[in-house]
């Protein structure tokens, strides 16, 4: 199928800086895909070329399989079948609800503005003014006016941050809904994990103006291609040893470690959530397992009740490095507690360590 929306080899410097590095990615129809990265990465950058407010140095953009900017064309933004929704979104306040979301439509298309609010759920609220409506109802106004012309692709930028948090996870799913009902292909920038789980079906992890993964949430979450790919949507472990045989050892014992050469430094990342917490009986844990490794023996350091759960941090007999494990909240041990802990072997990512990094740690 063509993609709806394609980038090609995107670059991009301001000052001598490269601040989009080859960057390519493709929407299909009716697709939400997340640019995911953290402040300064590259994000609304991208998001401004394909808007046709910046141009970018080289690369193409294609819609429907047909350039719309290259080194050779360049569609004006108001032809590009794009729509924008972004964080200080403004409606026009001097025009009622109806009159935001119809603004420049051709009379024959008026329909249109009863149809999308009520997808928004806003019919009735035509004669209203953008001073009358709360931060959500002004929200869905924009979201009705973005959606009028029927672009083929639509790009959002934050567009849910300013949104209290009550407010923004109801409004994100009926965004969603509305937008798939419309079979618009979307390109949404955010640099909050959360979000982009629950918006996409499709996540590009950016850094530095590239793209270093892509793919599904459920991919993107367990199987992150590097160490700061795993910490970008939760708190992470890092056990660091020698790979030696492809073994490793580990509180937990000897850890396999395949393809690493003999002396290599490596890091076993593991989320908080991996680790498992047992109670001392008698100076024992629990016994070994093939899938838990041996279990180490640990001491509570702190203990902190986050909700619906409580984040436990103990220090490890084994080497005195401190390690999180999450617990369900009704369990918040006291400092000095003797706890054993094992550790999830099929819920760990094994990664080299770039010999720089090692020798500066
Ligand atoms: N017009 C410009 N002139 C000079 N530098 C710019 C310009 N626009 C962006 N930059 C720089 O390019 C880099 C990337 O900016 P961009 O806004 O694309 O990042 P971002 O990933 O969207 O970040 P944020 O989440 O903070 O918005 C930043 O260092 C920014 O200062």
């Amino acid at each position: 199928m063509t993609p709806r929306l394609e980038l090609r080899h995107i670059c991009k410097s301001f000052a001598g800086r490269q601040v989009v590095d080859d960057l390519s990615l493709s929407v299909a129809p009716g697709q939400v895909t997340c640019l995911l990265g953290p402040s300064g990465c590259g994000k609304s950058t991208t998001l401004r070329i394909l808007a046709g407010v910046e141009r970018q140095d080289s690369g193409e953009i294609y819609v429907d399989g047909e350039i719309i900017c290259g080194p050779l064309t360049e569609t004006a933004p108001e032809h590009r079948s794009i729509g924008l929704m972004f964080q200080d979104f403004a409606l026009f306040p001097h025009l009622d609800v109806a009159g935001n979301v119809g603004f420049g439509l051709p009379k024959n298309e008026m329909s249109r503005v009863g149809e999308l609010l009520e997808k928004v759920g806003l019919s009735g609220f035509e004669g209203k003014y953008p001073h009358e409506l709360s931060g959500g109802e002004q929200q869905r106004v924009a979201l009705a006016r973005a959606l009028a012309p029927r672009p083929k692709i639509m790009l959002m930028d934050e567009p849910f941050s300013g949104l209290d948090d009550r407010l923004r996870d109801g409004i994100r799913d009926e965004t969603l809904s509305v937008l798939k009902d419309e079979g618009t292909a979307v390109l949404l920038v955010t640099h909050e994990p959360h979000e982009a789980m629950r918006m996409a079906d499709e996540i590009a992890l950016m850094r530095a103006g590239r793209i270093v993964q892509q793919g599904n949430p459920y991919n993107i979450y367990n199987a992150p291609v590097d160490k700061q790919a795993a910490a970008f949507f939760s708190d992470i472990n890092v056990i660091r040893g020698q790979s030696n045989g492809a073994l490793t050892e580990t509180p937990f014992g000897q850890f396999l470690t395949p393809g690493h050469a003999d002396g290599a430094a490596v890091e076993i990342v593991i989320r908080p959530q991996h680790l498992k917490i047992d109670f001392d009986r008698s100076g024992q844990g629990p016994n070994p397992t093939p899938s838990d490794g041996t279990p180490a023996r640990a001491l509570v350091e702190r203990a902190r009740f986050m909700g619906r759960e409580s984040l436990v941090e103990l220090r490890m007999d084994f080497d005195g490095s401190v390690l999180k494990a999450t617990v369900p909240a009704v369990f918040l041990p006291k400092p000095g507690t003797v706890l054993w802990l094992t550790m999830r072997r099929d819920r760990c990512f094994v990664f080299g360590t770039p010999p720089a990094q090692a020798a500066a740690e």
